[in-house]
Order: structure tokens, then C-alpha cells, then sequence
């Protein structure tokens, strides 16, 4: 598919006071991707995923996320959605509450919301417990009510941080067919897990940062037929292989 990219970045750069968490960064993403984000501990994937949602600024270089450029985090709010690690709900209401909050904020009217909500909660298995408060949930019952909240609103981009994490192997199942759905309908799906089954199974396109660079990008099989091991390479050893020799 080709068109205008979803997500682009022009050599973005984050540097705290003594790390380049972020070191030139070129990405063109086309809609309809799901783009597997990947990297050891402290490669870089948070910072990245927290400049393309606008949560801080670039040192230096630049990037445009559904067109708008990523330090306009006013207008770009409209346009994405974000699971992070630890998704933003509020505990003491219930999950139906916190959807119905969110679903305000992102600008949608009560039936929209109920229309948007009810077949994710049936989905996910999370309608019977709608309507306890998200301080009694388990950690997977809060993954799936923060991954409604960053889809619900039908964003064009969709951040995920670990969206299979603490689910059990069925609501994994889901979590991945929902997002395979979403890219299929045109919504960009930038993926950052740990998890590379999930990545092999459902990324259209890989990138593997290491020490704030780019050291690999391309379609999973692409990416291990290049690997000259043989017959059986898997995305792990890809992995393994450009996240230790590269400088
Ligand atoms: N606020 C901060 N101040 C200083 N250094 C930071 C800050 N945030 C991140 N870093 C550093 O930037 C680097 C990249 O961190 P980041 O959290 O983006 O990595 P990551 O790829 O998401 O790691 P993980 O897989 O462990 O979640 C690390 O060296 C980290 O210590």
C-alpha cells in the first residue's frame, strides 16, 4: 500500500542530560501497517512512542503523526490513541465510567460511546464486570479496559505498549485479531513488545532499534530470509544478531 505515511520522522533525537535516549530516527510508516517496534531494555521505544504521541518534545529533528507535525499535541490528540505500560484510568470508577469519561474528552455523544463500548467489553470478556471499579481488577482486566480506551474513539494511529501483557493466552488471542482488524480497516498500529511471537504473527513491518538507532527494518520474513542461518531462523534470532554485533 502506498499513500501519504501515517507516522514519519526526520532523524527525531532525545537526549537526557547524560544519554541519547533517541539518536536520529527516520521512520515512514504507511497507513494499514502494523509496525512491530522492537529493542532490548533502554533501546529507546518508550522515548520514541512518548515523542510520537507528543508527551515530550525532540531535542532536535522532526516528525508528523496522521499529518500533524508531533510538538502540536493539542490537535494530535484527536488523531491517535495510547496503550502504554500502565494504561491512564482512574481507579476508583468503573471500567463502563472510565470508557464513558475518555469517550467525552475524545468528543463523543453517549450512544456513540455505548455503541463503541458494548461489543469490546463482550469481546474482550470484560461486560460482566463493567461496572465494578477498576481498583478491584486484575492486571489483565486493566490492560483490556486501557486498550478500549486507546481504540475507541477510532483514532488513525494506534500506540501500543505491551498490549498482550499479563492477558491470558485467550484474551491475547482477541487482542491480536483486534488489532489485525484495525490495520486491515486502515488504522496504522505501531506495536512495542517484547513478545516476538506476536510480532512473527501479526507486524507487517518490523523495526528494531538498539542503543537509539535504527539497526533493522523490513517485513518479518524479510527481515529472517537476510539472516544467513538457514532454514529455521525465527525474528529472535534477527533480534539477537543486530542487537549485539552493531556499534
Ligand atoms: N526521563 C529520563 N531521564 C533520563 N534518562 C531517561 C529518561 N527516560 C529514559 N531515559 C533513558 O533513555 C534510554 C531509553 O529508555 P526507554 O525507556 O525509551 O527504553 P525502552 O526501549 O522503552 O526500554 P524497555 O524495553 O526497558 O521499556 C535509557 O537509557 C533510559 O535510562
Amino acid at each position: 500500500m502506498t499513500g501519504t505515511p501515517t507516522i514519519v520522522t526526520n532523524e527525531l533525537t532525545k537526549e537526557y542530560l547524560e544519554t541519547t535516549a533517541v539518536d536520529g530516527l527516520s521512520l515512514e510508516i504507511e497507513p494499514g501497517t502494523v509496525y512491530g517496534f522492537l529493542g532490548p531494555n533502554g533501546a529507546g521505544k518508550t522515548t520514541t512512542i512518548k515523542m510520537l504521541t507528543a508527551l515530550i518534545r525532540p531535542t532536535s529533528g522532526s516528525g508528523r503523526v496522521a499529518e500533524v507535525p508531533i510538538t502540536d499535541r493539542e490537535r494530535l490528540v484527536e488523531h491517535i490513541g495510547y496503550l502504554p505500560e500502565s494504561p491512564p484510568i482512574h481507579e476508583e470508577l468503573t471500567a463502563r465510567e472510565q470508557l464513558e469519561y475518555h469517550g467525552g474528552l475524545r468528543g463523543l455523544g453517549s450512544t456513540e460511546i455505548d455503541e463503541r463500548i458494548e461489543p469490546l467489553l463482550e469481546r474482550l470478556d470484560l461486560a460482566a464486570d463493567a461496572d465494578d471499579r477498576i481498583v478491584t481488577y486484575s492486571k489483565g482486566m486493566r490492560q483490556k479496559t486501557g486498550l478500549i480506551q486507546a481504540i475507541m474513539h477510532e483514532p488513525e494511529v494506534v500506540f501500543l505498549d505491551e498490549p498482550t501483557s499479563g492477558l491470558d493466552p485467550r484474551a491475547a488471542r482477541t487482542v491480536r485479531e483486534v488489532i489485525t482488524e484495525l490495520a486491515d480497516s486502515g488504522t496504522t498500529v505501531f506495536l512495542s513488545t517484547h513478545i516476538l511471537p506476536v510480532v512473527e504473527r501479526i507486524a507487517t513491518e518490523v523495526g528494531i532499534l538498539y542503543e537509539g538507532e535504527l539497526v533493522e527494518e523490513g517485513a518479518p520474513e524479510a527481515l529472517v530470509e537476510r539472516m544467513e542461518t538457514g532454514d529455521d531462523s525465527t525474528l529472535e534470532d534477527v533480534f539477537l544478531d543486530v542487537t549485539t554485533t552493531a556499534e
